[in-house]
């Protein structure tokens, strides 16, 4: 079965030669959105795409680049779809998301006072894969970010890492390639300075070489020209790209 991803975009919460980090999954009859940042609709826009396209977003965590677009998001299904889209989250982030990041602008009296008026919310437990999709199976690993705020990575069809922003966990990524099976990873990517929220190019470059060739580099600043050619065997992926997985 084929399977598809394509970037909507490739950069970090600040990049502004690059849209968001989210990505485009698709099987043959079936587009999962992972995270839905600030310029998510324009992204998709640049796609010749509209969330109607969508058929679930999942959620990695509460940053405006992975959530910022998903009022935008609601609104467009509530008012211009048939049926509601499926909202796959973590099931630690269902009452934040909504408390501390949606309520404000989606809350309408007697129409819109949760979650469910707007989405079919399907909460994921970490370790636990669901079948999304007849060629998308998703599980979740709870991965560092910022504490007291949780992050969630994703293993895809058992051969496939997508992480969310997180710092160098070279342990993970070992276990993920030795024990599971894992063979394409795609990797948050801090080009300078220090991991402290994020992994630094310099960490993934003391990876084993067997395991840097299995990575390719996302979520990056505008500075990402200035690297090309030092990544060693990891290449960058490109937003706007169609990847065959
Ligand atoms: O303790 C903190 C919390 C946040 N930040 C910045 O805010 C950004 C939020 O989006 P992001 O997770 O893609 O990247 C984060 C960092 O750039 C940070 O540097 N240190
Ligand atoms: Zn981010
Ligand atoms: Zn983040």
């Amino acid at each position: 079965m084929s399977l598809r991803l394509q970037m909507l975009g490739t950069g970090n919460s600040f990049a502004k030669n690059y849209f968001n980090n989210n990505a485009l999954l698709q099987d043959e009859a079936f587009t999962l959105l992972i995270d839905c940042g600030i310029t998510a609709s324009l992204a998709l826009h640049e796609m010749g795409k509209t969330f109607r396209d969508i058929d679930a977003v999942l959620i990695t965590h509460i940053h405006a680049d992975h959530v910022g677009g998903l009022e935008e998001f609601a609104l467009f299904t509530q008012y211009n779809c048939e049926t509601k889209r499926v909202l796959y989250l973590p099931e630690t982030l269902a009452v934040p998301l909504w408390n501390q990041t949606l309520m404000g602008g989606l809350y309408q009296e007697g129409v819109v006072g949760s979650l469910e008026d707007i989405f079919e919310v399907r909460l994921l437990t970490p370790g636990v894969p669901v079948q999304v999709s007849p060629g998308i199976r998703v599980e979740l690993i709870k991965t560092p970010h910022i504490p007291g705020k949780d992050s969630y990575s994703i293993v895809l069809n058992e051969d496939t890492f997508y992480s969310a922003d997180m710092t160098f966990r070279p342990d993970l990524l070992l276990k993920l390639v030795q024990e599971r099976g894992v063979r394409r990873i795609f990797h948050d990517c801090q080009l300078t300075g220090q991991g402290v929220v994020h992994t630094t190019l310099k960490e993934l470059l003391s990876l084993p070489e067997e395991v840097r060739r299995m990575i390719k580099l996302m979520h990056y600043g505008d500075d990402k020209p200035d690297f090309e050619g030092k990544t060693g065997e990891m290449e960058f992926l490109q937003q706007q790209l169609t990847y065959e997985l």
